[in-house]
């Protein structure tokens, strides 16, 4: 039997990896057999591959299966490692991102760093909720009429949009500032204690504010005794639960980066304090290295590891929408503030039935195609997104940028407001504001229409403002025909296009250059002389210039009449 050696992986990841030399390829599946029944001791839980030592002898790959290791206890892999004759490594994913590497980021609840972070970031499947809403009184310049009322409103939602959770009690609590250690002032702290402490029915605090520093998340979670929420972790929860593609997982685990390093640095803070009392620092491998930092490492390198999957579904849109350009189908992304209607008014707008809407804020995570077809008859992609909201940190919508790149290349964007609601002003300032900090070309921002949905909830007497955009109702299907006809404009517009009909001789030269260069959406014979057919196109400018040049100047029998 060869020797066993022990191998420190690299400086800066101090995870062991152990192997043995001389494993020939020919006996490795009996050993892998073998070794992943003993792994079962150990690390079932963990997407481990196995493979003889010949195939990894590069440092790059050692540095990556650390990855995998990092919640293993260590003087158990040392025991059972030092018995076998295998390199524990991970599948070799040099730069290819393949099916069973996302498997092993996103989706198994067996994977170690969801583990991991859903121990820095629990999740629990029912909670009774208290929901605070804090309100500056003064010092904020709020441009828009939203009230504490309907934040709270707004707050509650967000509650209740979790799958299992409840709303036990509300309030708004008026503050001189943010900035306290307990973020409340003294006297509002002690109230709310007693109120959390004395009702059994809380299990939870919301604090609907961005984010809490951690001191003051610490501190309110000391003396409320249950665990503590902001916007920021409720939102985290709230991607959780809906995200469904892996595509959303993976932007989910990116919006969770941010939050974990500032719980590890919380975590790291403590350590140090322990180190001049207690000496209590833990030792791992010999290296030195505390428990936190063997996790920031870990943190680091699964931070650059879904920033390369999603470069790559990135790239992968990349290539779709390559597709979809070189179909011609013209782009209308449907953006808004979450629970506006977006999804229902691309179900109206396109008869898909697949489509769900749901009365849950941020419903819809995941970026989805949908055709449609438009009064001309061309076709067009409609592009359903994730909806925004207000007061949340930015790099939490970051995460999600990737999928709102179809948004930023879009031909024509409709912006859903939910009419009925009355924070709708301010709902819709926040989805302006946010359109323009995604740094959407200046040309795509031209082209926004502006849907006012839900009018079925409006009472008929309230009349209807010239900013509130098209007034449409997408569950009763009301005002879509205007509202088509105004997209039409728009993406003949943005694509330089025409609506024509062509009035050719039949069977001309001129019929068959058109259904070549142009797109044919009907045709009809002319009802005056059947000689002669009238040619529904949409072209270009460009093209429709040579049309003319070719045909119409020479021959005075075809005609265009401009719709
Ligand atoms: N009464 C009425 N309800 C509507 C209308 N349009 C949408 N709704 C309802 O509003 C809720 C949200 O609709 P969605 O289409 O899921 O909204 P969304 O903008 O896609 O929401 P997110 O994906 O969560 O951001 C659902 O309960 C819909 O049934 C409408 O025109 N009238
Ligand atoms: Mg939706």
């Amino acid at each position: 039997m060869a020797s066993t050696q022990v191998y420190r992986t690299c400086r800066t990841v101090p995870r062991v990896l152990y192997f043995v030399h001389n494993t020939n390829s020919k006996n490795f599946f009996t050993y892998a057999n073998f070794f992943l029944k003993r792994s079962v001791l150990i690390s079932s839980k963990y997407p481990f591959y196995f493979t003889p030592l010949s195939q990894h002898n590069n440092p790059r790959y050692m540095y990556r299966i650390g990855l995998e290791l990092p919640f293993v206890n260590i003087l158990t892999l040392k025991r059972e490692f030092s018995k076998s004759n295998f390199v524990l490594w991970k599948k070799d994913d040099d730069t290819e991102i393949d099916d069973d590497y996302l498997k092993t980021i996103d989706s198994s609840e067996d994977n170690v760093f969801e583990k991991w972070s859903r121990e820095l970031l629990p999740v629990a499947d029912k909670h009774s909720v208290f929901v605070i809403q804090p309100h500056v009184k003064w010092g904020t310049k709020k441009k828009w009429n939203t009230t504490p009322e309907l934040q709270l409103e707004e707050a509650v939602a967000l509650v209740q949009s979790l799958h299992g959770w409840q709303v036990a009690d509300k309030m708004i609590i008026g503050l001189k500032s943010f900035k306290k250690k307990s973020f409340f002032g003294s006297g509002n702290f002690e109230m709310l204690k007693k109120n959390v402490r004395r009702n059994e029915r809380i299990t939870a605090v919301f604090i609907s504010t961005k984010t809490l520093s951690s001191s003051q998340h610490r501190e309110l979670q000391r003396a409320f005794g249950v665990p503590v929420f902001d916007r920021y972790t409720i939102i985290i929860h709230l991607f959780r639960q809906h995200a469904t593609s892996r595509e959303a997982k993976l932007q989910v685990a990116m919006a969770e980066i941010p939050y974990i390093w500032s719980q590890l640095n919380e975590r790291d803070e403590g350590t140090i304090d322990k180190r001049g009392g207690t000496g209590g620092v833990q030792g791992v491998g010999g290296g030195g290295e505390t428990v936190v930092e063997i996790q920031k490492q870990s943190l680091a390198l699964r931070e650059t590891k879904i920033k390369q999957a999603l470069e790559k579904l990135r790239k992968h849109r990349t290539l779709l929408r390559a597709k979809r350009q070189k179909m011609e189908y013209p782009v209308v992304a449907v953006v808004g503030y979450t629970n506006a209607g977006k999804t229902s008014l691309i179900k109206a707008l396109t008869g898909d039935k697949n489509m769900q809407p749901e009365n849950k804020l941020f419903a819809t995570l995941d970026v989805t195609n949908h055709m449609g077809m438009l009064p001309c008859r061309m076709k067009v992609l409609y592009v359903d997104t994730v909806g925004f909201i207000s007061d949340i940190p930015t790099n939490l919508l970051e995460s999600f940028t990737a999928t709102l790149e179809d948004a930023l290349l879009a031909d024509v964007i409709l912006h859903v407001m939910d009419v009925s609601h009355p924070d709708r002003m301010a709902q819709a300032e926040n989805v302006k504001s946010t359109l323009q900090n995604l740094q959407i070309a200046s040309d795509t921002l031209k082209n926004i229409i502006v849907v006012g949905n839900k009018i079925d909830l409006v009472p008929n007497d309230i009349p209807f403002e010239n900013d509130e955009g098209i007034p449409v109702s997408a569950a009763k299907e009301l005002g879509l025909t205007v509202l088509k006809r105004r997209i039409q404009e728009a993406i003949l517009e943005a694509t330089d296009r025409k609506f024509l009909i062509i009035r050719v001789p039949m069977g001309g030269t001129e019929a068959s250059w058109l259904y070549k260069e142009a797109t044919v959406t009907d045709t009809e014979a002319d009802p005056d002389n059947n000689q002669f057919l009238l040619m529904h196109v949409v072209i270009t400018n460009a093209k429709f210039s040579k049309f003319q040049y070719h045909f119409v100047i020479n021959n005075s029998e075809t005609e265009q009449k401009k719709l």
